[in-house]
C-alpha cells in the first residue's frame, strides 16, 4: 500500500510539512501505545497481531467438509460480513458469494429462490451470537433448506464466540465452527476466521491474505514518513481537526466498491465518539464523477476525497472508430480511461483546493488486499490514538437494539417506550 498526501498540503482544509513533522512525534508515541497493546494481545489492539497470530490451517479445517460448493451465503452483519464481502467482490472466484446482512424481507425472498440450496454453505457468523438480524435470517433460511429438503446441519458453518446462542447450536447439532478472536471487534476481523472463512471456501489463498497483513504490519513504524499507514491515519485525523468533517473513499475499482462499505464501518464506528469523528462517505470513481464529485468541489470546504486504485489491472481496448468526435477514446482502453479520470478528478480537487489522499495498491489480489485493510485498520487506530477517543467499542449502537427488541417484546427496555413518545408533524 502507497500513500501520496501531496494533494492534501496547502488545501482547504489542509495541511502543512510542519504540521505534519509536529504531528509526528505524536505518532512515534502513538507507535509505542499500539506496538504494546498487540504484544500485550489487548482488546482491539489484538486486531492489528492477526496477520501473525490467525491460523489458516484452523480456517482451512473447518471448510474443508464442505468440498467446493456452488454458493456460499454469509448470514451476518456490520463487521461480521462486511470483511467477507469485501474480499468475496473483490476476488474472482466460481463459487458465488451472497450475503444476508439486512432484514428485507423482499432481498431474503428472492435470494432464496434463486440460490441452490443443497449445494450452498450456510456461513452464519456473529461474535456476540445475539444479533437480532443474524439470528432471524438464520432462522429463514434454515427453515427454507428444511421446506428444500436439504439438511441444514450438513450445509452450516457457524463462526462466534465462546458461548451464546449459535455456539449451543454448533454444539448441540455438532457444526464445523469456527471461533471468533476474543480481542478483536467485529470492525477488524476481516484478517481473521470472521472474514477469511468465505475466501477458504471459495478457493482464494488465505495465506496471501494473510502475507499481505505482514506486510501492513512490517511497515508500522515509529514515523507516519516511514509508514503508509500511519502517513494516512495522521492527515485524516489533522485534516478532521482543521474541518475535513467528510471523508469520502472513492476507489476507482468496481472489486473495491465494497471495500469502501467496510472501510465506512470500519471509520464511523471507530471514530464517531465523544463528539468527534470523520463522516465516511462511499463513493466510486469514475461513476461517482457523474454525482456527488459536485459536491466534493462546490459544496462546503469541509471535505477529504480518498481516491483508491489499483495500479495494475486487466485491461479491455477500445476498438478505433470512425466517428470523428469519439476519435480520441479508439486505440485506448477502459483502463486506460479510468486511470486517466483518476488522475484529472484528483487534479480537478486540488484545483478546486479540496484536499485529496492518493492511497494505491500494486493488484486487486489477495497480498494487496490483506494489506489495504491491514493498512486501513492500522490507520484507523492511530487516529483513535491522536484523537483519544475509544477506538474499540460502539456504545452508542446498543439503544437502538434495545428499542427494537423491546418492541418485539424480547425485554423490558425503557427506549422501547420512547418510540411511542415520538414527537409528530405529519404531512400527508
Ligand atoms: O458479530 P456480532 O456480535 O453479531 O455483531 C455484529 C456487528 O454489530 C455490532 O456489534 C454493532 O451492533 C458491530 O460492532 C458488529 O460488527
Amino acid at each position: 500500500m502507497r500513500v501520496d498526501l501531496g494533494n492534501a498540503l496547502e488545501t482547504t482544509p489542509g495541511l502543512t510539512t510542519e504540521t505534519l513533522d509536529r504531528l509526528d512525534e505524536r505518532v512515534a508515541a502513538a507507535h509505542e501505545r499500539i506496538t504494546a497493546g498487540m504484544a500485550d494481545d489487548e482488546f482491539g489492539y489484538a486486531a492489528l497481531a492477526l496477520p501473525e497470530t490467525a491460523d489458516p490451517d484452523e480456517i482451512y479445517a473447518a471448510v474443508d467438509g464442505f468440498d467446493r460448493p456452488e454458493a456460499v451465503l454469509t448470514v451476518g452483519i456490520g463487521g461480521s460480513a462486511l470483511g467477507a464481502a469485501t474480499l468475496a467482490t473483490a476476488l474472482e472466484s466460481d463459487v458465488d458469494a451472497y450475503v444476508l446482512d439486512n432484514v428485507d424481507p423482499d432481498d431474503a425472498r428472492a435470494l432464496l429462490a434463486d440460490l441452490p440450496l443443497a449445494d450452498t454453505v450456510l456461513n452464519v457468523v456473529s461474535k456476540s451470537g445475539t444479533t437480532a438480524e443474524t439470528l432471524a435470517n438464520f432462522l429463514v433460511v434454515r427453515e427454507a433448506m428444511a421446506d428444500a429438503g436439504v439438511d441444514w446441519t450438513d450445509r452450516t458453518l457457524v463462526t462466534t464466540g465462546e458461548s451464546g446462542n449459535l455456539r449451543e447450536l454448533a454444539d448441540r447439532h455438532d457444526l464445523p465452527s469456527l471461533p471468533v478472536p476474543g480481542g478483536v471487534p467485529g470492525r477488524f476481523s476481516a484478517l481473521s476466521t470472521v472474514g477469511l472463512a468465505v475466501a477458504a471456501l471459495q478457493g482464494h489463498d488465505v495465506e496471501a491474505v494473510l502475507a499481505g497483513g505482514r506486510d501492513g504490519m512490517a511497515s508500522l513504524s515509529g514515523s507516519l514518513y516511514e509508514s503508509p499507514a500511519y502517513a494516512y491515519g495522521a492527515a485524516t485525523y489533522a485534516l478532521a481537526e482543521r474541518g475535513a468533517r467528510t471523508n469520502a473513499v472513492m476507489p476507482y475499482a468496481e472489486s473495491l466498491e465494497t471495500f469502501a462499505e467496510w472501510f465506512a464501518q470500519l471509520w464511523a464506528e471507530s471514530l464517531g465518539k465523544d463528539g468527534l469523528g470523520q463522516t465516511p462517505a462511499r463513493a466510486l470513481g469514475a461513476t461517482d464523477q457523474h454525482s456527488q464529485l459536485q459536491l466534493y468541489r462546490a459544496g462546503p470546504p469541509d471535505k477529504l476525497v480518498t481516491l483508491v486504485r489499483p495500479t495494475e489491472r486487466a485491461d479491455v481496448p477500445i476498438p478505433e472508430t470512425d466517428l470523428d468526435g469519439l476519435a480520441y477514446l479508439g486505440g485506448s482502453s477502459l483502463g486506460g480511461l479510468l486511470d486517466a479520470e483518476f488522475e484529472a478528478t484528483e487534479a480537478s480537487l486540488a484545483a478546486a483546493d479540496v484536499p485529496n489522499v492518493r492511497v494505491e495498491v500494486d493488484r486487486v489480489d489477495e497480498r494487496s488486499l490483506g494489506e489495504l485493510l491491514y493498512g486501513m485498520e492500522a490507520a484507523c487506530v492511530l487516529y483513535g490514538e491522536l484523537a483519544s477517543v475509544s477506538t474499540f467499542t460502539q456504545p452508542a449502537v446498543e439503544w437502538g437494539k434495545k428499542a427494537a427488541r423491546g418492541l418485539l417484546g424480547g425485554g423490558d427496555f425503557p427506549e422501547a417506550d420512547a418510540v411511542t413518545e415520538k414527537r409528530e408533524l405529519r404531512v400527508e
